[in-house]
């Protein structure tokens, strides 16, 4: 699928996001290798800690669907002047599904602009494949 295109489905999503504190939505869509797409936004809480970002729920949604590899992955905010990259939290458990050159999709608001990077770029090194599950 366009990058483009994985980012409008990400849009959509960022629609369902529950982010009442910080008033920033962000929506998150996988595309899996067998082209099925996956959506997940921010869910906040009072207790702020406990929030989760939209990246991990579509993580989690793809993992409870049983699919068979993650394409790429693109996330969208609204509200947010910079680009929002994946916090390191969502990097350690892309690590686990995700392999080193899988597309991560972000969106620029400020410059209207897509940039994309790899899993590998923004979580190097060789923990991804220091533990296999069996
Ligand atoms: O990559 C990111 C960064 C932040 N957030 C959420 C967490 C919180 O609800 C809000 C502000 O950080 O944005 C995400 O969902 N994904
Ligand atoms: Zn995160």
């Amino acid at each position: 699928m366009e990058k483009i295109k994985l980012m409008e489905k990400a849009k959509e999503a960022s629609k369902k996001a529950y982010a009442p504190y910080s008033k920033i939505n962000v929506g998150c869509a996988i595309e899996t290798m067998e082209g099925e797409i996956i959506l997940g936004a921010n869910i906040e809480n009072r207790s702020y800690g406990l929030t989760i970002c939209a990246e991990r729920t579509a993580i989690f949604n793809y993992v409870l669907g049983k699919h068979k590899g993650i394409k790429a992955l693109a996330i969208y905010s609204a509200n947010v002047e910079n680009t929002l990259y994946p916090c390191g939290a969502c990097r350690q458990v892309m690590s686990e599904f995700m392999k080193k050159d899988t597309p991560i999709i972000c969106y620029n608001a400020k410059e209207n602009k897509i940039i994309t990077e790899t899993l590998g770029s923004l979580f190097p090194g060789d923990v991804l494949s220091e533990i296999k599950p069996d």
